[in-house]
């Protein structure tokens, strides 16, 4: 299975919210990152067919996804940043709601939904409002809608936005259970979200892809450039700009620790081995 964005471009009046993006999309968990306003939402809105592009097309196995129309469509499965439901809907309402609509058979309908509330510990709220339920628990029962149709691609905008630390380790935990041959896209702008859990990557500045891989590879990528080591605090403004500073700690009186990207080391550096933190600042440009 291959899902091709090719030469996609979505122009809002003057503005190229997507500028001439083209990545192809294989089985896997990729992690789609960039600043807020990269065009995150909207290559993925052009994705789930919700936007057309202004040039450009999208292809699901060489055929274009407009043409395959329902047939992409049942393949296919989205949770957008904030989705709707009716104030006075149960969990299990809800779910029965959009499998009706997603066009599901009752007694597959009934299967799905048993297993999904299983997987993602909501059986024990399946008759609670949907409205009433934690930010964590909302966000899971998302994910159920969108795998109802038991989707080959997920595409996830922001899954974990209001979540607490744990809420986030859980879904981690479900999208890397569920990403098992299938095309899983999480869209965020929180490093850590997609650190561990991304096979592949997609890096948007300002509309256009700037970077494309294999997470692992491309961290390796920039191995030898990152070092940390302690300066004057006095020193800081100068440094910055000069080097890429990624972080900062306070140490004694006067002095910060600093982690850093360079071609050429400051004197009494300590080389470290890069993450994806490193990574993305190294090709995202910071606002000093
Ligand atoms: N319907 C629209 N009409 C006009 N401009 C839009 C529309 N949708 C998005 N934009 C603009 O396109 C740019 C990209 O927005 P988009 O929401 O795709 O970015 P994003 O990377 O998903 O950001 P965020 O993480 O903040 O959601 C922004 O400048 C945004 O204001």
């Amino acid at each position: 299975m291959e899902l091709k964005i090719d030469h996609v471009t979505k122009k809002f009046k003057d503005l190229k919210a997507v500028s001439d993006a083209s990545v192809k999309f294989i089985p896997g968990l990729w992690g789609l990152l960039g600043p807020n306003g990269a065009g995150k939402t909207t290559l993925m809105r052009m994705m789930v067919g919700n936007v057309k592009a202004s040039r450009g097309n999208i292809y699901l196995d060489e055929r274009s996804i407009s043409q395959l129309g329902s047939d992409y469509l049942d393949k296919l499965g989205y949770l957008p940043q904030h989705f709707g439901y009716d104030k006075n809907q149960s969990v299990n309402d809800f779910l029965q709601y959009i499998a009706v609509l997603k066009g599901i058979d009752k007694a597959t309908m009934n299967k799905r939904i048993g297993k999904l509330l299983e997987q993602f510990n909501l059986k024990d709220v399946k008759n609670k409002k949907v409205d009433k339920l934690s930010g964590g628990m909302k966000r899971r029962v998302g994910i159920c809608q969108a795998m109802l149709n038991d989707p080959d691609i997920l595409i996830i905008d922001e899954p974990t936005a209001g979540l607490d630390i744990e809420e986030r380790r859980k879904f981690r935990k479900y999208l890397t259970q569920i990403s098992k041959e299938k095309i899983v896209i999480i869209s965020t702008h929180i490093v850590s979200d997609v650190e561990f859990i991304a096979n592949y990557l997609v890096i948007m500045e300002k509309g256009k892809i700037i970077e494309v891989g294999k997470s692992n590879e491309l961290i390796h990528s920039i191995d030898g450039t990152v070092f940390e080591t302690i300066v004057k605090e006095e020193d800081m403004n100068t440094l910055e700009e000069k080097y890429n500073i990624i972080n900062f700690r306070n140490e004694e009186e006067g002095l910060v620790k600093i982690r850093y990207i360079a071609e050429k080391p400051l004197e009494k550096s300590e080389r470290v081995k890069p993450d994806l933190n490193d990574y993305y600042l190294s090709k995202v440009k910071v606002v000093k």
